[in-house]
């Protein structure tokens, strides 16, 4: 039985390319190049893999480079149950500048998807919820996928008592939201977007993860690069500083912390130990080429490194909070 279920709406081929610096506008030639799997949920399922769960992915795969994904999982022993589709899965390039130390990522929208394709996923998600624990509903819709569809999902997992965890960008992040997920992992720039104001300081991260919390979330991990994350959770605010590592490709990273979170909470793991895994997890991503993830052995060696502060948020926020 699978207890954690991951669903990959748009799943992708990442391409990874290295280059010295990119020149735009004039020829680039790449060198070393890599193609992993990829697509939000997918990387949550090979994480969770690596890591000795035992976690099924769902959601819809196209084409060929749709079965390449499903044939990396099959040989990586992952459960899946995608809805096969002609239209070819995306592929998203990562074009990875040595000298600048920087990552750009060009994301396809992906194919179309019909009314029938949704209902043939509906009946998959409706059985994979119907035993599990867990679902994380992350990455990008593909078009025709309406903008509220991760707040179906949650509204069908939360009738069956099923914690969602949820990470998303945009009107798909925001319409999440409203149905009040477990947990979500924003990034900076996505809690910014659905605020619709920058967050500069703190406070400003402060209240709008409590505008969150006020809706119904639960947990609230705010990732920040090579900052490392707040998380926000029960009225205190944790602050956990990101080790020092080699970064090689930061893609990956978020999807990683998403794994380790699900993981160390399904464990019961103590709050504190759940977060430097969670940090640890991701940086340790980022030190891996292309989309890779991080053995358990070589998380744990980092996790001493993530040092954390925790605070009241009441007491931090103070009136403004009320
Ligand atoms: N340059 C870096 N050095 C160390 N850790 C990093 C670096 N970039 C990302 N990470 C780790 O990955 C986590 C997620 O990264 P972030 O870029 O915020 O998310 P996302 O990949 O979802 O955009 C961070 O909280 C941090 O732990
Ligand atoms: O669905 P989106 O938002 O386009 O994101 C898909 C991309 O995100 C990734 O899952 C990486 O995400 P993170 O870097 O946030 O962990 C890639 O594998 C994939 O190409």
């Amino acid at each position: 039985m699978c207890k954690i279920v991951t669903v990959t709406l748009n799943p992708a081929v990442d391409k990874t390319i290295h280059l010295p610096r990119l020149r735009p506008g004039d020829l680039n030639r790449a060198g070393r190049v890599r193609r992993d799997p990829g697509g939000k949920g997918i990387n949550v399922a090979r994480a969770l893999k690596q890591w000795g769960e035992n976690p099924l992915a769902i959601g819809w795969a196209g084409g060929y480079p749709g079965r390449w994904i499903l044939e990396r999982l099959e040989e990586w022993g992952i459960e899946h149950r995608f809805v096969e589709l002609e239209a070819e899965t995306r592929t998203n390039l990562k074009i990875v500048e040595e000298e600048a130390d920087r990552v750009t990522d060009i994301n396809e929208p992906g194919n179309p998807i019909d009314e029938e394709a949704i209902k043939r996923f509906l009946k998959v998600y409706d059985a994979a919820i119907e035993r599990a624990e867990i679902a994380v509903l992350s990455g990008s819709l593909p078009p025709g996928v309406p903008s509220d569809f991760y707040g179906t999902l949650i509204d069908r997992a939360k009738r069956r008592a099923v914690k969602v965890y949820l990470d998303a960008d945009g009107a798909a992040l925001s319409e999440g939201i409203r149905r009040g997920p477990y947990a979500v992992k924003p990034n900076l720039a996505e809690l910014e977007r659905h605020v619709g104001r920058p967050l500069n300081d703190e406070d400003d991260r402060f209240m709008a993860a409590k505008g969150l919390l006020d809706r119904g979330v639960r947990l609230v991990a705010l990732s920040m690069g090579g900052e490392g994350a707040w998380f926000f959770t029960d009225g205190k605010a944790i602050r956990a500083q990101a080790p020092r590592v080699s970064v090689s490709s930061t893609v990956g990273a978020g999807d990683a912390m998403v794994a380790a979170l699900v993981m160390g909470q399904l464990r019961k793991w103590p709050l504190d130990e759940v977060i430097r895994f969670v940090v640890a997890a991701a940086s340790a991503a980022a030190s891996k080429e292309g989309t890779q993830f991080a053995t358990l052995e070589e998380t744990r060696s980092l996790m001493d490194q993530v040092k954390l502060s925790c605070r009241s948020m009441i007491s931090c926020l103070g009136e403004r909070g009320q």
